[in-house]
């Protein structure tokens, strides 16, 4: 069995960034990354392990084009999600695409694993990449208490401060008019998934995210994102809803307004903005289920519990058109010579494991990728980079 050492690999990926940086890239020159940092160029000497098995994730293939691609990760807490999506932003970026990595997760942990203050809830660079990368970490618990004392404020426009820091003033608009401010006074379940929906309106609108060719999505473990991909269904059968009551009471009192002189084109004119709203939310659902710009990507570890709850996300992915390709399955005991009863039982339980993916009605149609686990905690760009390389190829 081939040992590999961290060290070497490191060395490799370097000489291979080299030859990159002197071929043309599409990648725009609005900021300079410094190829080698510091911590990279630290000689770690940690031993790895080698690939259990030869997988495929078909990087080629989600790496071609200059086309806006979303890939979104999610699964269980604690299988990998957070390790696995920042070693494909990373992936990204070293082969030219200017990537955004996005965590949607209350519990952020892009910052610990990029070994890097990644926090604020706005663009932060990520030091390392060949090409721009970037990170999101929408913070939801910060978002809801600004939100909280922001629509206590008069007249919604507190509301409106909070939704303009958010970037979001187009929004906040339409939310004013709604009076929505008031409703989340209390905030619902689901706001978080609502905030960060939000954020993906506004990838979708603004300039300013334009220049992302790879958008990377740390999900949050399944039940939050379920909760995301059906809100914007939710919203969307809310907002018609308004819209019909709307309808009905403009109508009603149409001819009361006219006899009183009333502004009636107050009433058309937020009408028309909660059909923009409407749109956009459409838009979002749309992106979802976009075959040919988004996928999602299941991460599982091999035990029965997280293959059992792999299959009901996929099902229910499935159930909603979210197209889903690929499987993960992380921390993959690697064969070993050594005659460790602990890992001879556990091999044994992974490898159960591993076959019930085989019978499993969702998940034996997924492109499987077998990513093994290595005996280093992985924190920092060049640790993103090996497991990178040994996951996605
Ligand atoms: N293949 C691997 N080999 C060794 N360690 C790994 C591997 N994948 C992940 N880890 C480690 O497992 C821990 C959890 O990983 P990570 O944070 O990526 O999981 P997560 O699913 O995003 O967790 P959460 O749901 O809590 O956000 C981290 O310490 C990470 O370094």
């Amino acid at each position: 069995m081939a040992i590999l050492t961290y060290h070497s690999q490191l060395l490799k990926s370097h000489a291979l960034l080299s030859l990159f940086k002197n071929q043309p890239s599409f990648a725009p020159a609005f900021v300079s990354f410094p190829i080698l940092t510091k911590q990279s160029r630290k000689c770690l000497q940690v031993r790895s392990v080698a690939a259990p098995a030869e997988a495929t994730a078909g990087f080629d293939e989600m790496v071609s084009g200059t086309q806006r691609k979303y890939y979104m990760l999610g699964g269980k807490g604690g299988v990998g999600k957070t390790s696995c999506a920042a070693s494909l932003a990373v992936k990204f970026a070293n082969n030219g695409h200017p990537t955004l990595v996005v965590s949607t997760d209350p519990a952020h942990s892009l910052s610990d694993s990029f070994a890097q203050d990644l926090t604020g809830g706005t663009l932060v660079p990520v030091e390392g990449p060949y090409s721009p990368l970037f990170a999101l970490e929408i913070n939801p618990e910060k978002a809801r208490e600004e939100f909280r004392s922001a629509s206590q404020k008069n007249g919604g426009s507190g509301v409106k401060d909070f939704m303009d820091g958010m970037g979001l003033g187009m929004l906040a608009e339409q939310l004013g008019e709604l009076k929505l401010g008031e409703l989340l006074d209390t905030p619902p379940p689901g706001l978080d998934e609502a905030i960060a929906i939000s954020k993906v309106i506004q990838f979708l609108e603004s300039e300013e995210y334009n220049v992302f060719t790879r958008i990377v999505f740390d999900t949050a473990p399944t039940g939050h994102t379920l909760r995301l991909l059906s809100l914007p269904d939710f919203l969307d059968a809310s907002i018609g809803k308004i819209l019909k009551l709307r309808q009905k009471i403009a109508s009603a009192t149409s001819a009361i307004k006219s006899v009183f002189g009333q502004e009636e084109n107050r009433q058309e004119d937020a009408s028309t903005k909660l059909e923009r709203l409407r749109e956009r939310m459409i838009k979002v659902r749309e992106l979802f289920r976009d075959t040919n710009s988004t996928e999602f990507v299941i991460v599982t570890i091999p035990t029965v519990m997280a293959i059992s709850e792999s299959s009901r996300l996929c099902s229910s992915l499935k159930k909603e058109d979210v197209p889903v390709k690929r499987l993960i399955v992380n921390q993959i005991l690697p064969p070993s010579a050594s005659d460790c009863k602990f890992c001879e039982m556990k091999r044994k339980d992974q490898k159960r494991a591993l076959n019930m993916i085989q019978s499993d009605p969702e998940l034996s149609s997924l492109t499987l990728i077998e990513a093994p686990l290595v005996d280093v905690e992985i924190r920092g760009v060049p640790a993103l980079q090996f497991l990178g390389d040994k996951v996605w190829k």
